[in-house]
């Protein structure tokens, strides 16, 4: 994937809020036909992505985080921690609410919980269609007492009124990145992408202009073990001899400091315990043969 020229932001917003305030209503209007990943495959990790929305500028992924929903587990009043360090890890956090219901219990848990995170919180009061405007002065107050929220946005999912506002303000809280998906592919795996990413991420990190940023790296397994334990084994392809003994780095050790810090990006997003094999493959002129880029994911116009 290359490097876009102009200055182009992407990173994670976290959707929480409680059971039918209108989630999945606000991914169906955000993503609408730009869709780009869905996933309908069992969860093979605990951070559903419920889309990608990509403009020439900037892309968000949407994460759901299950675990804040639970009001209770055989722990009683316990909190997942999954969902806290993915809470912690991502830009932006959107607390949906539902204003045609008004606050309820569950908000009120979903709340205890964003107050242990230090990430941005944007309210988000869904359904403003069916309550009168002259209501909304009042409920915002009480939502305000109860939290310091980076930003309140009033929105109706269902019309798509304000929506476009809400995704200017999550804008303001992402910072420069790179594209993390293709436009416009649909995928089974989605978070083969980012692992894929984040691995050639840490390599031009840890390494100079030897290492062009053409390097790739195609994700050959990714599978949940039957401990619990994410399981990838990933290729790093280079186009010369000298790249790869770059990348691998005198014994091996610059190899082991990228895999060191690409897990630690992966573990706090796949919210699971990683074991991850990297290897590193010299592919001459990889970039011309068009078979190749398919299978690892690269765009036509890349
Ligand atoms: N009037 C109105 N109804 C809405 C709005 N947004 C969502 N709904 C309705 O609220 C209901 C629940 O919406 P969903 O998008 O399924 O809610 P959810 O949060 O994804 O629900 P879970 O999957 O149970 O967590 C549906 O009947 C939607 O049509 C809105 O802005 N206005």
């Amino acid at each position: 994937m290359e490097q876009p020229k102009h200055s182009f932001k992407s990173g994670f917003v976290a959707i929480v809020g409680r059971p039918n305030v209108g989630k999945s209503t606000l991914m169906n209007h955000v993503i609408g036909q730009k869709i780009a990943i869905m996933s309908d495959k069992p969860q093979t990790t605990r951070n559903k992505i419920h889309g990608v929305y990509t403009t020439d500028t900037t892309q968000i992924v949407f994460l759901d985080t299950p675990g804040i929903h639970k009001r209770k587990s055989k722990l009683g009043d316990y909190m997942n921690q999954t969902a806290l360090n993915t809470l912690n890890e991502v830009e932006a956090i959107l607390f949906l609410v539902d204003v045609s219901t008004g606050l309820g219990g569950g908000d009120r848990f979903v709340i205890e919980q964003l107050k242990k995170v230090n990430t941005p919180v944007i309210l988000v009061m869904n359904k403003i269609d069916q309550v009168h405007t002259d209501a909304l002065p009042a409920m915002i107050q009480t939502y305000h007492e109860l939290h310091e929220f980076a930003a309140i946005v009033p929105i109706s999912a269902l019309t798509g009124n304000n929506v476009d506002r809400l995704l200017d303000v999550i804008t303001t809280y992402l910072p420069e990145g790179p594209q993390y998906y293709p436009n416009d592919q649909i995928t089974d795996h989605p978070e083969q992408f980012v692992v894929a990413e984040l691995i050639r991420e840490k390599i031009l990190q840890n390494t100079r202009e030897e290492i062009p940023h053409s390097i790739a790296v195609a994700i050959e397994d990714m599978k949940v073990q039957d401990n619990g334990v994410v399981y990838i084994a990933a290729v790093i392809y280079v186009e010369r001899d000298s790249q790869k003994g770059i990348i691998i780095g005198k014994k091996g050790a610059l190899l082991k400091e990228v895999g060191k810090q690409a897990r630690a990006d992966i573990e706090a997003l796949l919210g699971s315990k990683t074991f991850m094999e990297l290897w590193v493959k010299v592919k001459k002129d990889w970039r011309n043969q068009d078979r190749v880029l398919r299978d690892l994911g690269f765009r036509h116009d890349a």
